[in-house]
């Protein structure tokens, strides 16, 4: 057999190892042959620890492990900034908690003390194990800061990481289930390069690859694991049809006769899109969690979760798809329709980065209404807290390295040499890309037609 029929023969193989609706006419033994070949050239050393427990979609929020929450004193509004990571994230959380008096970042001693890294991410919703004590903290970092009960206040979660965990939007939707929650999108090349940037000039663990090795690693095991993101959108999805709505839509929203004709269509729209979403991205990715360095599916099986309360379970996470996620992350279509199954369109406020740079304080002006504050009480943080900030992201602390502010955002400049260098695997990856930016332009319109639409010759460059 030629090295390309091998290939094929394999991508065959893997293609039946799970993956639904792929028929396999190959004979037993050869598969066995083959699938023996295949998984000693294709295995990486991400895969090496994979022996995870499979959860199915509709187990994902069960073995997320939610936690009961009768028992707590929550918030009454609560924001999050939800990714995608390296998209500006952090100058929003930034001005939003500095400039605004009623949007709230959490507290961690008490102090109004603007301790902007360290309070950005609590990092709650991703974990596992998600343990009693966590929740307890976290709740209690936020009742620092002001009181749960106060209307006028609006608390702000900054965690980029969970829009891209399948386990965040099931917790949060349990406990929050009226959250307001911003996304904030780039194009998602220039977002895997800023990361692998990042990584690389802080050093952080574990250690990255070449931008070119990293990349290509990991597009072999989304292959190998069935991730089958390259398909195109559902038209049906799409097109729409007046045939009701989706369950969690139904009982808050007003009645399609009391709906304009336009608003109508796109409610149907979304509703449509809602009930056909694509389960591609948790065929691959099951019910991830973030686990210390690295997120993977599930070790155990979901009936052996402990209750909320328990220890944390020995080795929950497998490591599947490495570390960094720099190519998954920008599956942004795929993770929203996953974040759709749990909270209503109106719920997201979605924001092109190129947006929020090039007209940021418009942009903010947007993100604050979106909240329900108001924009009129933005001001000129005090002195004292602008030199907080730029002390809270001291460069020097961090790697040693000269980070630059930009407009309010930090940016830890690439080499220009990087771009040419990496030439080739950033032509790969925009190739790579490109279905899943028609997806995602597809969504936009008609899921957030207002977000994509109207500013679509300023913004939403990487989709047209
Ligand atoms: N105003 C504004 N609008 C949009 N983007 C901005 C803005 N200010 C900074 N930046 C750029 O955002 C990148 C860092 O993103 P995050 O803050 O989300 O990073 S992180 O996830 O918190 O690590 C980082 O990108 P790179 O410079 O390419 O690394 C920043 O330059």
């Amino acid at each position: 057999m030629t090295w390309r029929g091998v290939h094929t023969a394999c991508k065959s193989v893997r293609s039946s190892r799970g993956c639904a609706g792929h028929v396999n006419i190959m004979t037993l033994d050869v598969m066995l042959v083959i699938f023996l070949i295949c998984t000693s050239f294709s295995r990486s050393d991400y895969s090496a620890d994979f022996a995870g427990n499979e959860v199915a979609e509709s187990e994902c929020c069960y073995a997320a492990n939610i936690p009961n929450i009768s028992q707590f004193s929550l918030p009454v509004n609560m924001a999050f900034i939800i990714g995608a990571q390296k998209s500006g994230t952090t100058y929003l959380f930034d001005e939003l908690v500095a400039k605004h008096p009623h949007i709230k970042a959490r507290s961690k001693d008490g102090s109004s003390s603007f301790k902007f890294n360290s309070v950005k991410e609590p990092h709650l919703f991703n974990r596992m194990p998600l343990l009693w004590t966590h929740m307890m903290e976290y709740l209690k970092s936020y009742a620092l800061a002001g009181s749960p009960q106060d209307r006028s206040l609006t608390f702000l979660d900054g965690t980029p990481d969970y829009m891209h965990i399948a386990s965040s939007p099931c917790r949060l939707s349990k406990v929050f289930p009226d959250a307001k929650l911003i996304v904030v999108l780039r194009d998602p090349v220039q977002r895997a390069l800023s990361q692998w940037n990042m990584i690389r000039t802080l050093s952080q663990k574990p250690p990255v690859k070449d931008f070119d090795l990293e990349v290509a690693g990991e597009i072999a095991l989304l292959e190998n694991h069935c991730c089958r993101l390259e398909e195109s959108s559902d038209e049906e999805a799409l097109e729409g049809d007046e045939a009701g709505l989706s369950d969690r839509s139904e009982p808050q929203q007003k009645s399609s006769k009391t709906l304009n004709p336009s608003a109508r269509k796109r409610r149907n729209l979304s509703a449509s899109h809602r009930r056909h979403l694509s389960t591609a991205w948790n065929d691959c990715f099951k019910c991830t969690f973030w686990c210390g360095n690295y997120t993977g599916p599930l070790r155990l099986s979901f009936k052996d979760i402990k209750p909320f309360k328990s220890r944390a379970p020995p080795n929950t996470c497998t490591q599947v798809f490495g570390p960094h996620a720099i190519v998954r992350r920008g599956f942004y279509a795929y993770q929203l329709e996953w974040w759709l199954h749990h909270f209503k369109p109106e719920q997201f406020l979605i924001i092109d980065h190129n947006e929020l740079l090039d007209k940021s304080q418009t942009t903010l002006r947007r993100v604050v209404k979106f909240l329900g504050h108001d924009p009129e009480l933005l001001q000129e943080p005090p002195e004292e807290v602008k030199k907080e900030i730029v002390l809270s992201h001291q460069p020097e602390k961090a790697a040693g390295k000269e980070w630059v502010l930009s407009t309010g955002g930090w940016s830890i400049p690439r080499n220009k040499s990087v771009d040419n260098q990496y030439a080739e695997a950033i032509h790969r990856l925009n190739e790579y890309y490109k279905p899943a930016n028609e997806r995602l332009r597809s969504l936009l319109n008609s899921v957030w037609p207002k977000s994509s639409g109207a500013q679509r010759d300023a913004a939403w460059r990487f989709l047209n």
